[in-house]
């Protein structure tokens, strides 16, 4: 067994994320002796779903969700309390999200504000829900003002990553979810880099060894990162906590606003990293060597990395909006180095829009 198959996230209540072929066994000793379960699913898990929820027995509500992104919205999330109420659900009852990251983002927001909370199992089917969106309590939706906006901190009581899932998943979206391990990798475990770069069609093979690794590699540091600061509140100065993970996503999430969340969020967040690596050089805070490289392991994978020309005052303006922002002061993690981080706060104009057309296509 590998020593990252089992990770604690040391959350108010701790627990555990599991990562393995055939972790979703795990599922009905988790929830043993809950009277109702709420299990929400992606529509294409429809037939996993229902052949889980019938080995755990007990009252079970299925709700399926619309695909993607179409799950993370204000009328989605007020047809399942709908749904939670005509059922009876109290606060000792349990939700269960098995899907993608939009999945658990919104089923996670579902128990966040169910009674004010109750407890909730992710069960991740994507590469980038096991890495990153199943683990470390960041519930939420999306409003036409942009990504994320709308949300709460709620941590699982357990992540069941059954690396079997990855079976069915396009290979666009397993490309997509490498992303934010890549982050992972320069922001605090570069072997995760070195581990795309060695091979990076090994990498992108659903049942490999290594994708194994990279994922649990991202996880591990995901944990560590939320352990510090759950709520991200602790950034202060050279010290940057959780904020460390929104590495390469102030861009990122402006573009996907400006797509209409036709894009997918690993690849965004790609090209923000491309955009965050070009201020840090225009900086001086890291070398051409660790700027480039930013570029030549996403496009090792075929990930894009840039963007149109012409949409950056468009850009420019969804990125006040980031929730990193303070008042009009915009904020940005940047890197000073391999694995390592600061906080660029209230940049030049000019430098902010030069980095963009060292970018922009
Ligand atoms: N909460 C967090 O900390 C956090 C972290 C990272 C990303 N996110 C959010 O996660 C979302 C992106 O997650 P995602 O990339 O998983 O996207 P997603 O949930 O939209 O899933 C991508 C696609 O894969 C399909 N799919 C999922 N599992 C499958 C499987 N096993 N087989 C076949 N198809 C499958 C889905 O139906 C969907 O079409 C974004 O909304 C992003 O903002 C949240
Ligand atoms: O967990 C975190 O913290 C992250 O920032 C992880 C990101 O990969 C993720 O996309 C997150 O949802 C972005 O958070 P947001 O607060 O910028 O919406
Ligand atoms: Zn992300």
């Amino acid at each position: 067994m590998s020593d990252l198959e089992i990770i604690k996230v040391n959350a108010e209540t701790p627990y555990e994320v599991h990562t393995r072929v055939g972790a979703l066994e795990l599922l009905r000793g988790l929830i043993d002796g809950v009277d109702r379960v709420a299990f929400l699913y992606a529509p294409v898990l429809a037939d996993r779903a229902r052949a889980l929820a019938d080995e755990l027995g007990g009252t079970v509500t299925m709700i399926e969700l619309p695909d993607a992104e179409a799950a993370k919205t204000a009328d989605v999330l007020v047809q399942c309390w709908d749904t939670m109420a005509d059922a009876g659900f109290t606060r000792s009852d349990v939700l269960v999200a098995l899907g993608g990251g939009a999945t658990t983002d919104l089923g996670g927001f579902v128990a966040a504000s169910w009674l004010r909370g109750i407890r909730f199992v992710t069960l991740p089917s994507t590469v980038l829900g096991m890495v990153d969106a199943a683990v470390g309590g960041k519930t939420g939706i999306n409003i036409a003002a942009g990504k994320n906006l709308v949300g709460a901190f709620h941590e699982p009581m357990g992540v069941l990553c059954d690396l079997s899932l990855l079976e069915t998943l396009p290979p666009a979206d397993l490309k997509a979810g490498v992303v934010e391990a890549v982050k992972c990798g320069f922001i605090a475990d570069p072997v995760i880099l070195d581990l795309v770069e060695e091979d990076p069609e090994d990498a992108l093979r659903w049942d490999s060894d290594r994708l194994a690794e990279i994922v649990r590699r991202g996880i591990a540091v995901k944990a560590r990162v939320v352990s510090g600061d759950l709520r991200e509140s602790t950034s202060k100065g050279a010290q940057v906590g959780r904020e460390l993970l929104n590495y390469g996503h102030t861009l990122a999430h402006a573009i996907e606003k400006l797509e209409n969340y036709t894009w997918r969020h690993g690849e965004a967040v790609g090209v923000g990293m491309v955009y965050v690596a070009e201020l840090a050089r225009l900086l001086g805070k890291i070398d051409d060597e660790l700027a480039d490289r930013h570029r030549t392991v996403l496009q090792s994978l075929g990930l894009p990395v840039s963007y149109r020309a012409d949409a950056w005052p468009e850009l420019r303006d969804a990125m006040s909006l980031d929730k990193k922002t303070r008042g009009s002061t915009l904020r940005f993690v940047i890197l000073n180095g391999l694995g390592s981080a600061e906080i660029l706060a209230g940049p030049d104009e000019q430098v902010l829009a030069e980095a963009y057309a060292r970018l922009a296509s």
